[in-house]
């Protein structure tokens, strides 16, 4: 914009319509539906939020890494009716190519493994913090878009993985005053279904349908669950069986049904004998019901819940260890979790948790005449370059004007850039808190 612009709002007339805007209609200034602005408060929650996402990854010697929100439709189109492919947010670009914005990080990740292939040492620590979509129908009102924060272990085939990154997620959570008499684990294995599955010679190419039936069990009627498992293939002996190991609770339990030689009671033994050694046993339960609602799930899922039962899951994840091969690459065991900014916030706030975050500003830099802006701009510059803080007044304000202001961005000193103590190469300061003040050096700031 050049400075003769008459935009409208130029000096020398009364407002008229910018040259570029054919109609002046007033647009609608909300954000598209189902998704939010993060105004300066809102936006110190988030970093306050994802920064604490990004200091327990790196904790765990985690690597950040990021892929594009735009993808190829092709990375999310599975079969097997998943919610997250019923709501998926893709078009066809003015290239004629069908693209989607990622509903999860995951595939994305996969497709990035697969991509850098034996150029790649496993095993791999990555998370990411990414903005995931879907496209719902507004009539539930539901947003349409949140940050996921993921972390995953690509190339360990053991238990290990997956009680490293519930750790990492405990860790969290301890970390902005959540404890376990909040919060909880349910933890479960598809290979439990599996076992289940198989001896009811039930295909292998309908487990991951038959999961993600088995995940609306507390969303939809019994009989309609029975119903799209009949449809799906499994007899209605089956299905009671299925509907009977689901209702376990306790490893003892499931032992007596699925007796003990299969991998799924030795991944969960194996998991729940690792949380004591990690310390979190009090977060952690079985659950059979636990499947979660991903299709690519092979082994151990788990869910954070929290205990009074009024939100959504707050995280999920578990293992995935055909993903790659269903994107052409080879398997490599993998596993990880997706944990969303909303769930949390609702948590928090009815915890009590929520941070006070306000405004933080060092300094407040003032011209007491109009002629002496330039010497504060210099003032201003000393200051940064110590790397303090500064907020210069831009304007000619009252002094009444400028204290209002340094109460609102909590500035702990106002420096004052008058004639008398510019002459002899000094500023007057005020210590905000207490009242104190007195005139130093440039040099001294
Ligand atoms: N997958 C997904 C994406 C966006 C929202 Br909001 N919830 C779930």
């Amino acid at each position: 914009q050049s400075p003769t612009d008459n935009a409208g709002g130029g000096r020398s007339g009364a407002l008229s319509p910018p040259p570029f805007v054919e109609d002046l209609q007033r647009i609608d200034v909300n954000p598209p539906r189902g998704t939010r602005d993060f105004p300066p408060e809102e936006m110190r929650l988030r970093n306050w939020l994802f920064n604490n996402f990004k200091e327990v990854s790196c904790l765990f010697g985690f690597e950040e890494v990021d892929f594009p929100v735009l993808e190829s439709e092709a990375l999310f189109v599975r079969k097997a009716g998943e919610e997250i492919r019923d709501q998926l947010y893709c078009f066809e670009d003015r290239g004629n190519r069908r693209v989607a914005l990622r509903p999860e990080l995951t595939p994305s990740l996969a497709r990035l493994v697969i991509q850098k292939g034996k150029s790649l040492s496993l095993p791999l620590k990555w998370f990411a913090v990414g903005q995931c979509w879907r496209y719902e129908r507004m009539t539930r009102g539901r947003r349409r878009e949140h940050y996921q924060w993921n972390m995953d272990i690509i190339g360990v085939p053991e238990v290990t993985a997956e009680a490293e990154i519930i750790s990492s997620i405990i860790t969290f959570f301890k970390r902005i005053g959540i404890t376990a008499s909040d919060v909880g684990f349910k933890v479960s294995s598809r290979k439990v279904l599996q076992e289940v599955l198989m001896r009811y010679s039930i295909p292998e190419e309908s487990f991951g349908k038959v999961c993600i039936i088995i995940d609306k069990i507390e969303k939809i009627p019994l009989d309609d669950i029975k119903k799209e498992l009949k449809f799906a293939g499994v007899s209605a002996e089956a299905t009671e069986k299925l509907l009977q190991v689901l209702s376990i609770k306790s490893l003892t339990k499931l032992e007596e049904i699925l007796g003990g030689t299969g991998d799924a009671i030795a991944d969960l033994k194996q998991l729940f004998s690792l949380a004591e050694k990690f310390g979190y046993s009090e977060w952690i339960q079985f659950d059979a019901s636990i499947v979660r609602g991903l299709a690519y799930y092979t082994g151990i899922v788990f869910e954070g819940f929290d205990r009074e039962g009024k939100l959504r899951a707050i995280c999920g994840g578990g293992r995935y260890d055909r993903l790659l091969s269903t994107f052409g690459g080879d398997d490599i065991p993998a596993c990880g979790f997706g944990f969303g900014d909303a769930v949390i916030v609702e948590l928090l706030k009815e915890k009590g948790l929520l941070p006070e975050l306000g405004l933080q500003v060092e300094n407040i830099v003032c011209a007491l005449d109009p002629d002496l802006q330039g010497a504060a701009a210099t003032v201003a510059t000393i200051l940064r370059e110590k790397g303090q803080s500064v907020d210069l007044v831009l304007e000619n304000k009252p002094l009444k004007w400028v204290f209002k202001r340094a109460a609102r961005i909590n500035a702990s000193r106002l420096i004052l850039v008058g004639i008398s103590e510019w002459q002899k190469g000094m500023v007057g300061v005020k210590i905000l808190s207490s009242g104190e003040q007195h005139e130093i050096k440039l040099d001294e700031l």
